[in-house]
């Protein structure tokens, strides 16, 4: 075999609090986070959402050390992966792909040709796949395969999702373990299983598979684990005004302590990696919530990160992925294309989602206008006189 690379890709984060606004602005610019009718809006709505988040998402970074340590982490799991498949008999190169920061995908691809590389496995930092994110980073990659003849030659396979891997089941059961041992009686303990939210239409419109994943995951997560807990699955980090999956994490937790749950253990399932989602987020706001509603003793279970038995994991799935036909970008892709993402496009009288969908696209319009208007200062509410 000739040279091998992995491609290890991740959404990437704000390495210091001066890069949280352009690391907001990229992610909200991504058409995969914000769905709109229009290609246009993009670049100015994202750059009004990452305005109006960024101070709020700054004193939130500003509590874990002023940045995220998902680069760091990520660059680490990288070393120990190479490392491991060294160890069996596979050498390989690692590279570094992020969505939204440094190191971005595009560098990655372009020291990947400058490396020579003729066999590469793309593998997303994510367990279970979602549009949102290992989606996000496939049409990505995709486009990329279009536009650039140097990566034709490139014998490359892709892992949409890894959820199912035994060595990634035994890594979290061990880590879940390792917690329950923390309190007095291990098996009264609530097991809390904690999924990064996804707005519901993606799942209920766009077909996104991540909901389903999600379950089936916690469901294997709990037979590997093999012990009597009660356990609960919630969703968090919800961001705007529209519905995401459900139970929201908070609430969730709420219920638990009104129902007299004392001792509970968070697990935080949709993450390899230590970030502001579990060093916060969890740490901070939901311990705070739980500890309001009655539950005394929360602790929360580390991400895998560097855990031998999770890189482990993480090798196997190359050196599988190695061996086996390989799988396209086209096909990771395909999942979301044969959905229909908005509702039919023709107007039709009443209360009907098509109603709902043109409703929501000149409201969009006239609010655009309105922010171009309160920039520029020249516009339709002056010439009325409604702003000066
Ligand atoms: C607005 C929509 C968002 C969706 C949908 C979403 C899905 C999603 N995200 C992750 C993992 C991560 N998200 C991270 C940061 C982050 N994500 C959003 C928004 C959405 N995520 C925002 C606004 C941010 C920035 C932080 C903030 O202001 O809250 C990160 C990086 C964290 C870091 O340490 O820097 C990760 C990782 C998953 C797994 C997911 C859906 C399955
Ligand atoms: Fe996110
Ligand atoms: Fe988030």
């Amino acid at each position: 075999m000739g040279r091998v690379g992995v491609l290890l890709l991740n959404l990437g984060g704000p390495d210091k609090l001066e890069d949280v606004g352009p690391f907001l602005y990229n992610l909200f610019s991504d058409p995969e986070i914000i769905r709109l009718p229009f290609r246009w809006l993009q670049k100015p709505l994202a750059w009004f959402i990452a305005s109006r988040r960024t101070r709020t998402s700054q004193e939130n970074y500003k509590q874990i050390g002023g940045g995220s340590p998902l680069r760091r982490i990520t660059e680490a799991q990288g070393q120990a992966l190479k490392e491991q498949l060294s160890h069996l008999g596979q050498e390989a190169k690692i590279y570094v792909g992020m969505r939204y920061w440094n190191p971005y995908t595009e560098e990655a691809i372009a020291q990947i040709t400058q490396d020579n590389i003729e066999h590469l496995v793309i593998l997303p930092l994510y367990p279970q796949f979602s549009i949102s994110t290992s989606g996000s980073s496939f049409r990505l990659l995709e486009k990329l395969w279009q536009e650039d003849p140097k990566l034709q030659p490139i014998d490359y396979t892709v892992i949409p999702s890894w959820y199912k891997e035994p060595g990634y089941l035994q890594a979290m059961a061990e880590l879940i373990a390792q917690e329950l041992e923390q309190f007095p009686n291990p098996d009264e303990v609530h097991i809390f299983f904690s999924a990064h939210g996804v707005p519901k239409s993606y799942v209920e419109e766009a077909g996104d598979p991540y909901q389903q994943e999600i379950e089936e995951c916690t469901a294997l997560i709990m037979q590997t684990l093999n012990r009597p807990n009660a356990h609960t699955l919630a969703y968090q980090s919800r961001v705007g005004p529209v519905e995401w999956l459900q139970p929201y994490t908070e609430d969730a937790l709420k219920e638990l302590g009104a129902k007299g749950v004392k001792d509970l253990v968070v697990v935080p399932i949709s993450f390899v990696s230590e970030h502001i989602e579990t060093l916060q987020e969890i740490d901070i706001e939901y311990r705070e919530v739980a500890e309001e509603a009655g539950i005394h003793n929360f602790r929360r279970v580390p991400a895998p990160n560097t855990h031998p038995v999770f890189i482990n994991a993480l090798a196997d799935l190359v050196i599988n992925a190695l061996k086996n036909p390989s799988f396209k970008l086209s096909q990771a892709a395909q999942m979301k294309k044969m959905v229909k993402m908005y509702p039919q496009e023709g107007w039709e009288w009443g209360l009907t989602t098509s109603a709902e969908v043109w409703n929501g696209r000149i409201a969009m319009l006239g609010f655009i206008a309105l922010i171009i208007e309160l920039i520029t200062g020249h516009g339709f509410l002056h010439m009325i006189g409604l702003l000066q």
